[in-house]
């Protein structure tokens, strides 16, 4: 006999009005009774595993099972009342069509139950983000807590998790805001998971470089670290022996990085000894550099985060009722009062971040943030920093090891500040391991031949430079600096090198410490008693280098050593691996796809680009591709050279038919006689079936085969990624499928269209498509937000607005929309009327297809229109027709932080090329492009005026 099941709850669960059903219903279905209440098995896109169970006539419970080690749980998720599904939090886009669902079977369900990584027994209630959570006592103590709040956690602590659900929970304009796009993107993705939507809250999720771009975009690019050294390379000779690492945190971290402003340099020569990299003698050195920099930031184009803050500041306007900062130690204090200064009220932030984990130039201290905030006296009143203390992600030994190296650091050093003083328990069930491997060639060729089939395995090594010579042993393409591996996990980690290529600096790590010292529970304060002891500031990139890249193996760590009796070895408590070979199975050709993906997405481009050149190895389809060279080609064959045969006029009319292109047909009819074209509206279905046969059968093996020759996003002959053949086929199945495998959501054909707006133009079209797979597909597909330049500022289009859905379904239709809208550039709200009639509820709101409903959204984001939340997208050509406005770009993928007018991304210069008659029309909107160069921004690199008399 089974144990009954225990009752948790999802945050949001309320029976309100039916406690008396909901009990019943829960205590039999807590003894396993799963026939009394009629529970069906649904089946959710993004979710997995849900059952529904029935409450009364009307009304019915949903609800999941989660397992921990021996015990399972049912997981009340919300009532559905009415069988309103269609607003359901967790069903919303999911299709649930009564004769699909299944009896459900309970010990089916058992064991299909979701693992709980985590749970007190004590707690009945669970958060649901990309996965259920039970948070620990900290955690939620601190989700109860009311703002201001500032927390403190080691990697793997929670703190994401926390912040996005602490977000969750305000209403109003909210900012999530960290310094990497991948995070600021990631976290997006958990908060939206399982459509989750907030009635009543504009929440953004923004990179700190995109939230600049909210106020203005910069000129030109960021100035990276690579940028920076080969400049100083050039003027090394007369900087009297600065070093490079150095000064470029000088600059980002104290020059430049104070609230107040840039420090000029008598300011800078009277910083405290603790507060500058350099002695008092350097610094003149030093300041000439900064100067010198400032030249070469404009000379180039470049620009700096810090320098750009402090010109941006005149901008910056209350805007956000509420801000959450994550990993708050990437950023400077220019950063977050910029930041901050959005705020309509000063107290409604909540940070987090973790001190041990800077790998960035900055200077970062809780003491500099806590003065920062509790310095205003509205902020202050008995407020702590709160420190979160599990470790969710790594093994027991991986997390023992980090500890001991935290504890080294304190008694070397002293305490960084009290903040700071804290060690980390594991949570997890894995033990894991650490292990030193001999830097010796047998070994390691052994070991690389295992490691580089896998993507289980990463190498890391201390700097971007260190990587060529682990490339002359390692050959699999998961390798990394330490600053690249910052938010990155692994099962396993391999460490090149880290103490053998620094020896000594990693020795006076060491001196003084005692291993008998360490091993503790928990840190104890301790000041520094020298206070002019400055070498923590030497030697913390390399502590906290070493503390992240241990961090990242969620499983195991390899350090791979020549000198096996280094002394912090020794104190780490490392022992050497026993000889037996470490044996690896190979990942398939799937895991590699979705790393490159995985990959691609977090800005690695480097070893996405080498699992595609080393494993992936594919190579470009036999067949022509209709592109727009291709077209153009056929074109001028056609209709110009007049070549001979109908081959070209039949490939033609494939490619009109597919791209209803009725005026491209037209022209065959009647300058080349080709007949079939007569019956464009006739031939385009066969056409277009015929086209997409393959990706519309339940069995995949033919699309495999391609994927696997010429890679996930080959071309088909239609110009096609499998992902938008699929998505226009309306294979459900398909698209999972192969976004499972890692295709890309946001390639696009020729038109600029990617998936998602392929799979609306044919909804539009077609009634039946709309009704059936079209719901699942938006869900899967639509990216969840579109970025926009409209003027000089950047404009964040979210998933769930009216306006995103306009500025999609107008990229879908125009310019040449599918056959019975005719040409559409410039339109009529009852378009907008007829379209959107078409498309189910559950996609467009009711409200939301209302006549005066558009009239009212068209009205409002007209440029001229002089309303707060104005997105200044469209145009009034003429009385009621509109056109996307003239100053409008989107980002361009294939050229980062660069933009594309829109009628670029619609390729319309390739239309007019190719639809003579439409010429006139083109041409008028094309000529609304603005020739003229954007309005210039403010000087984002400003000349401190103590330049003028300061130490050149
Ligand atoms: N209470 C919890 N129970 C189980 N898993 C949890 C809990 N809280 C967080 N996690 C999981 O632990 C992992 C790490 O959490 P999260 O990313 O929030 O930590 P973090 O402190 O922000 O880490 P880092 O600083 O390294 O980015 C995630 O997979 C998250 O879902």
């Amino acid at each position: 006999m089974d144990q009954p099941l225990q009752i948790l709850m999802y945050t949001g669960f309320d029976p309100g009005g039916l406690e008396r059903a909901y009990a019943k219903v829960a205590e039999a279905l807590a003894q396993g009774d799963f026939h009394s209440a009629q529970v069906k098995k649904l089946r959710h896109a993004t979710y997995g595993k849900l059952y529904r169970a029935r409450l009364n006539d009307s009304d019915r419970l949903l609800f999941s099972l989660v397992k921990h080690g021996e015990q399972t749980a049912l997981l009340m998720l919300e009532v559905i009342r009415q069988h309103d599904y269609a607003s359901s939090r967790f069903l919303r886009g999911a299709e649930v069509s009564p004769e699909k669902i299944q009896d459900a079977d309970p010990a089916e369900a058992r064991r299909e139950a979701t693992p709980l990584r985590y749970w007190p027994k004590t707690r009945t209630s669970i958060h649901v983000l990309d996965k259920p959570l039970s948070f620990d006592d900290t955690q939620a103590a601190l989700f109860a807590a009311p703002a201001p709040l500032i927390l403190v956690g080691g990697a793997g602590s929670g703190k994401t998790a926390l912040l996005l659900e602490k977000l969750k929970t305000i209403p109003g304009d909210v900012l999530y805001i960290t310094h990497s796009a991948y995070l600021a993107e990631h976290a997006r993705e958990l908060y939206y998971a399982h459509d989750f939507v907030r009635e009543g809250q504009e929440a953004a999720f923004l990179s700190y470089r995109d939230y600049l771009e909210t106020w203005r975009i910069p000129e030109g690019r960021e100035a990276s670290w690579r940028d920076f050294s080969a400049w100083f390379a050039r003027i090394r000779q007369n900087s009297k022996g600065i070093d490079a690492h150095q000064i470029f945190e000088e600059i980002r971290g104290v020059i430049t990085a104070r609230a107040e402003g840039v420090l000029d340099f008598e300011a800078y020569k009277a910083l405290g000894i603790r507060q500058s990299i350099f002695a008092a003698d350097q610094r003149e050195a030093a300041y000439d550099v900064f100067v010198r920099y400032q030249s070469w930031l404009k000379d180039h184009r470049f620009f700096d985060l810090n320098l750009l803050a402090h010109a941006w500041k005149p901008l910056v306007q209350p805007r956000y009722d509420f801000v959450v900062i994550d990993e708050v130690q990437d950023l400077t204090a220019i950063q977050l009062s910029l930041v901050l200064a959005a705020l309509r009220k000063p107290e409604a932030f909540v940070l987090g971040g973790d001190a041990n984990q800077i790998v960035h130039p900055n200077f970062f201290s809780w003491a500099q943030i806590k003065s920062l905030f509790w310095a205003d006296s509205r902020l202050s009143a008995g407020r702590e920093l709160q420190v979160l203390t599990h470790n969710f992600r790594n093994g027991r030994t991986v997390t023992q090891v980090a500890n001991r190296l935290l504890e080294i650091k304190q008694q070397r050093f002293g305490s960084i500040d009290r903040e700071s003083n804290f060690l980390v328990e594991a949570v997890g069930d894995l033990a894991g391991a650490v292990q030193v491997l001999d830097d010796a060639r047998p070994g390691l060729s052994a070991l690389n031949q295992q490691i580089s089939k896998s993507t289980q395995y990463a190498v890391l090594v201390l700097r971007e430079e260190d990587k060529a010579a682990a490339r002359a042993i390692f050959t699999t393409p998961l390798l990394f600096s330490v600053q690249e591996a910052k938010g990155l996990e692994y099962p396993h980690i391999v460490l090149y090198r880290f103490l053998s290529d620094h020896r000594a600096t990693f020795a006076a790590l060491c001196e003084g410490v005692r291993k008998d010292d360490l091993g503790g529970k928990a840190l104890t304060f301790r000041r520094t008693k020298d206070k002019g002891d400055r070498s923590l500031d030497a030697y913390k990139f390399f502590v906290n280098a070493l503390y992240v890249a241990i961090t990242r193996a969620v499983d195991s760590v390899y350090l791979v050593e020549s000198d096996h009796n280094h002394p912090l070895l020794n104190l780490l408590d490392v022992q050497g691996r026993a000889a037996a070979p470490i044996v690896v199975p190979a990942s398939s050709r799937d895991d590699w796809q979705k790393e490159a993906r995985k990959l691609e997405l977090q800005g690695k481009l480097e070893q996405a680009e080498a699992i595609r050149a080393s494993i992936l190895q594919t190579k470009a389809p036999p067949w022509p591709v209709a592109n727009a060279s291709h077209v153009e080609a056929l074109i001028q064959k056609v209709f110009v050279e007049r070549a001979v045969g109908n081959k070209g006029s039949q490939q033609l009319f494939e490619y009109a038919a597919f791209y209803d292109a009725p005026e491209l047909a037209e022209r065959l009819a009647q300058e080349r006689q080709f007949s079939l074209a007569r019956h464009f509206v006739a031939q385009r279905p066969r056409i277009v079936k015929a086209r997409l046969a393959s990706y519309s059968r339940h069995h995949f093996n033919e699309i495999w085969n391609d994927c696997d020759r010429y890679g996930l996003e080959h071309r088909t002959p239609m110009n096609q990624t499998p992902l938008m053949a699929a998505a226009r086929a309306g294979n459900v199945a398909l698209v999972e499928a192969l976004l499972e495998k890692g295709a890309r959501r946001d390639s696009c054909d020729h038109l600029g269209r990617n998936a998602a707006h392929i799979a609306l133009r044919e909804a539009f079209t077609d009634p039946e498509f709309a009704q059936a797979g079209f719901p699942a597909l938006w869900s899967l597909l639509a990216p969840l937000g579109i970025d926009l330049r409209i003027n000089d500022r950047l404009v964040r289009l979210e998933k769930h607005q009216a306006e995103y859905f306009l500025f999609q379904t107008l990229w879908a239709l125009i310019p040449n929309a599918p056959v019975d809208y005719g040409l559409v550039l410039g339109f009529r709200r009852g378009l907008l009327e007829r379209v959107w009639a078409r498309l189910p509820d559950i996609v467009v709101p009711p409200n939301r297809k209302q006549g005066s409903y558009i009239s009212g959204l068209l009205a409002r984001n007209e440029v001229n229109r002089d309303y707060a939340y104005n997105r200044r997208l469209l145009v009034r050509a003429q009385q009621g027709v509109y056109l996307l406005q003239s100053h409008l770009y989107l980002r361009d993928p294939d050229r980062e932080g660069e933009w594309r007018h829109w009628t670029q991304a619609h390729n319309l210069e390739f239309l007019q090329a190719h639809l003579p008659a439409y010429r006139s029309t083109f041409k008028a909107v094309l000529d609304l492009a603005p020739h003229t160069e954007m309005p210039s921004p403010p000087d984002a690199n400003p000349a401190p005026k103590a330049s003028d008399d300061g130490p050149r």
